[in-house]
C-alpha cells in the first residue's frame, strides 16, 4: 500500500504480513512513515493505493469489525489528565460494553495495583504508558498496535514495558509496534521491517538481519589504550592479532556482535540514534 499527502508520498508501496501471535516491528527514524502506516492499519486514514487486511477485514471498508478486534496505543499519551485511572478505564469499558471486572483484570495484566483513584496528571510517564496499554486491552483485542511504546521513558520503565509486551505475546496477542529504538526492536520483534523514507528496505527476524547485513568484529585493546577493530574470522583480524601478540601489546581481546544499528547504517548509510 501507499499513502500520499498531496504530492508527498509518505508510504511507498510497502507490503508485509504479520503472523498470528507474533510481534512485528516497524523500525525507522522520525518521519519514516511508521505512524502513517499504523493509521492506515487502524482505520484512521485510508491508503492512497493498495489495501490492508486486519484479521481478514479490509481496513478501508470494515472499520467497525476491525475496531472490535484491535487495541491501539498512540504515540502521544492521550489520557484524560483530570480524571482518575478508574474513570479513564471505565469510560472505555462502557464504550465497549465490557464487564465491570475488566478494569481490575487489565490493570493486573499491566502490573498496576492500588492506583485506581489516582488522577492521571499525578502519574509518571511510565505509569501513564501502562494505563494506555491497559486501556487498549479493555475490549480484549486479538491484535495490538503500539506506536513507539518505549519512547521518552526512563530505562527502568522502558524495560518494564518491554517485558509487559512480551507477556502480552505470551497471552496470544498479535502485536505490531513501531519504534526508532534498535534495542527495543531487537529484543521484542519476531520479525522486523526497517522503514526508511516510506519504503521497507529490509525485513526479517532481527537475528537474520544481523547475520545478513551486520558483521561481527574482533576488538583488541592494547596496553597503551589503542583500539583495533577488524571483521571477525578474517585474515586481516588474525594478522592484527598476531602482530600485536608478537609485540606483547595486547591488553584485552573480545568479539563484538553485529547490532541492528550496524544493519541500519549498512543499509542506509545513516545512523539511527535514539534522539532521531
Ligand atoms: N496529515 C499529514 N499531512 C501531511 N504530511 C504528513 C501528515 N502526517 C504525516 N505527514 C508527514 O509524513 C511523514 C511521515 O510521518 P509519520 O508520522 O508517519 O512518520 P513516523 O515514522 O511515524 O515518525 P514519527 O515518529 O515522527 O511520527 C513526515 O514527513 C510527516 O511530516
Amino acid at each position: 500500500m501507499s499513502k500520499k499527502y498531496g504530492s508527498f508520498e509518505v508510504v511507498k508501496n510497502i507490503s508485509f504480513s504479520v503472523k498470528k501471535g507474533t510481534i512485528f516491528g516497524l523500525l525507522g527514524p522520525n518521519g519514516a512513515g511508521k505512524s502513517t502506516t499504523i493509521k492506515i492499519l487502524t482505520c484512521q486514514s485510508p491508503p492512497t493505493s493498495g489495501v490492508a487486511y486486519i484479521g481478514g477485514f479490509n481496513a478501508a471498508v470494515d472499520a467497525a469489525e476491525i475496531k472490535k478486534r484491535i487495541g491501539v496505543v498512540f504515540e502521544s499519551q492521550n489520557l484524560y489528565e483530570e480524571l482518575s485511572v478508574f474513570e479513564n478505564l471505565n469510560f472505555f469499558r462502557q464504550l465497549y460494553g465490557a464487564p465491570a471486572e475488566k478494569i481490575t483484570e487489565v490493570l493486573e495484566v499491566v502490573g498496576v495495583k492500588g492506583n485506581q483513584k489516582d488522577k492521571i496528571k499525578t502519574l509518571s510517564k511510565g505509569m501513564k504508558q501502562k494505563i494506555m496499554i491497559a486501556r487498549a486491552l479493555i475490549n480484549d483485542p486479538d491484535i495490538l498496535f503500539l506506536d513507539e511504546p518505549g519512547s521518552g521513558l526512563d530505562p527502568h520503565s522502558a524495560r518494564e514495558i518491554r517485558q509487559m509486551i512480551l507477556g502480552l505475546k505470551g497471552r496470544g496477542k498479535t502485536i505490531l509496534i513501531t519504534t526508532h529504538n534498535m534495542e527495543e526492536a531487537d529484543f521484542l520483534c519476531d520479525c522486523l521491517a526497517i522503514i526508511h523514507k516510506g519504503s521497507i528496505i529490509a525485513m526479517d527476524a532481527p537475528g537474520n538481519l544481523k547475520k545478513k547485513y551486520g558483521e561481527d568484529v574482533l576488538r583488541i585493546k592494547t596496553v597503551t589504550g589503542d583500539i583495533y577493530e577488524s571483521p571477525l574470522n578474517t585474515k586481516s583480524s588474525s594478522d592484527i592479532f598476531k602482530k600485536l601478540s608478537d609485540d606483547n601489546q595486547i591488553f584485552l581481546v573480545h568479539s563484538k556482535e553485529a547490532t541492528i544499528e550496524d544493519v541500519f547504517i549498512r543499509l542506509t548509510g545513516e545512523r539511527l540514534t535514539d534522539e532521531s
